[in-house]
């Protein structure tokens, strides 16, 4: 059987399994594809480090010019990371007529437009569905099955380090840093986690979706972004008895023919599925015109499950490869798209605040509110110390521009510090 030599860019978490899966599987990829697949190099940073994978056969190096120049290797494999790096390697590789699959949002994110470009000048294929919701078949699945209807939106839990945090603060009283560092331990977070935390890295998977669903380009910068660093579990428990479950939340919609993103902690209604997506699993609801709401839930990190998304554009390079079909793009569907204004995004949103000599403060926040037509659905007051109490308030909907409006009055008064504004997602608790 004729073989198809591949490089690997990284042997960390998921470029192991990538190798594990190979070799465990290809009887079944030959029967499929009529190729065998064969790593032949991998490039790492540090050649000598001890590897929990069977590297025999394989060439390793640091120096990605060995894959460039190696005229049998058609079809490179990035899962290193960085973003600067990985595009110049790319870049090369491409140029060299190199097939390329990555699991790098970050790159795909920034520079996906301009290396889908540079991919079709050299008739390859450039492919990355695991780089958005790790296991989950969610970038080939909009592509395809909802080819023919207009997506409406995209929401969904998709990074899985967060949700593994949340859920271990919220079920298992453990802390922030200690659920962190078991995250890191079983190869979910990032390299250097703090795009995890600050929500960027679920904000790149959003770019992403928002080209695949939309067709329509945005940046980090129409995003609001924020994270779950400063997430106390006072409001995660504060939530459970309102009866909603707190998760970081990508929500991508339409309003208006404007697209709105954005990226946060928000309440979902425990009788919501979302609710009940567990550890590092991921779930993305995706709502079309005509099909309705569908879901799609699956492990959105960790070593296997990633590894088989990078399979399965593996396989579908192969296929090209067999068909003499390559350089078409992943996705094809583009069109111009302008961002909704902050005033036409509404959501009620959930605001837990730290109150300082409590009679009289309350009634500041209310003139606030009425100032901007905005209006409370419940208050409830804990008390704190002897001096401060927290007060947690919901709100009927409001606008971005009205939250902001509010968050800014209280920012002004002495008394008062804001610890989370959080939307809450409509439906049933
Ligand atoms: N982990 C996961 O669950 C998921 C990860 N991803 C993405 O996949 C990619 C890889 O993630 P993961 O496997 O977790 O990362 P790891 O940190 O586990 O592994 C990174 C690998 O890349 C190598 N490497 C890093 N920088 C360089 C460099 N400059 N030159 C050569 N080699 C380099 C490292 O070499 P060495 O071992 O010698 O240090 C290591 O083998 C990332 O883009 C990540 O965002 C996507 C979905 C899920
Ligand atoms: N760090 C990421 C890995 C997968 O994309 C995550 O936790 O989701």
């Amino acid at each position: 059987m004729q073989a198809i030599n591949i490089g690997i860019l990284g042997l960390g978490t998921v470029g192991s399994g990538v190798i594990k899966l190979i070799k465990d599987h290809q009887k079944k990829i030959s029967g499929i594809t009529g190729r065998q697949l064969v790593i032949k190099r991998a490039v790492v940073h540090n050649p000598d480090k001890k590897r929990n994978v069977d590297l025999s056969g394989i060439t390793v190096t640091t120096d990605i010019n060995d894959l460039i120049n190696d005229p049998d290797i058609q079809i490179v494999v990035e899962v290193m990371g960085t973003v600067e790096i990985a595009k110049d390697y790319i870049e090369r590789l491409l140029r060299a007529g190199k097939h390329i699959i990555t699991a790098n949002k970050d790159l795909i994110a920034i520079h996906g437009s301009q290396l889908a470009e540079l991919a079709d000048k050299n008739h390859c294929d450039l492919f990355y569905e695991a780089s958005v919701a790790g296991g989950i078949p969610i970038l080939r699945t909009i592509v395809s099955s909802f080819a023919a209807d207009r997506i409406i939106e995209v929401k969904g839990i998709v990074n899985g380090t967060t949700n593994y945090i949340l859920t271990q603060m919220s079920q298992n009283n453990v802390s922030f840093n200690e659920a962190l560092k078991s995250a890191q331990k079983l190869g979910f977070a990032e390299a250097d986690p703090t795009n995890d935390v600050a929500g960027i890295d679920a904000a790149y998977k959003m770019i992403i979706l928002t080209q695949f669903a939309f067709g329509m380009n945005v940046t980090l910068t129409d995003i609001k972004t924020t994270g779950i660093q400063k997430i106390e579990l006072a409001d995660i428990k504060q939530a459970e008895e309102l009866g909603y479950k707190i998760k970081l939340l990508g929500i991508a919609k339409l309003i208006d023919k404007r697209i709105s993103v954005s990226v946060g902690p928000v309440l979902i209604p425990a009788s919501q599925p979302l609710a009940a997506v567990q550890n590092e699993n991921n779930a993305v609801l995706v709502t079309g015109a005509a099909v309705g709401e569908t879901m799609f839930y699956g492990p959105g990190a960790g070593e296997l499950p990633t590894a088989n998304s990078v399979l399965s554009d593996i396989i579908a390079v192969t296929k090209d490869i067999v068909m003499k079909t390559t350089g078409s793009r992943f996705n094809e569907f583009s069109q111009e798209g302008k961002t909704a204004s902050k005033e036409n995004v509404f959501y009620p949103y959930y605001i837990s605040l730290k109150v300082k000599d409590r009679p009289g403060q309350m009634l500041k926040i209310t003139r606030i509110m009425s100032e901007i037509n905005a209006s409370f659905h419940l208050i409830i007051q804990t008390e704190l110390d002897e001096e401060n109490a927290r007060v947690v308030m919901t709100t009927h909907q409001v606008s971005e521009s009205q939250l902001d409006a509010i968050l800014n009055g209280i920012s002004k008064l002495k008394e008062i510090s804001v610890i989370a504004a959080y939307k809450i997602l409509p439906g049933q608790q």
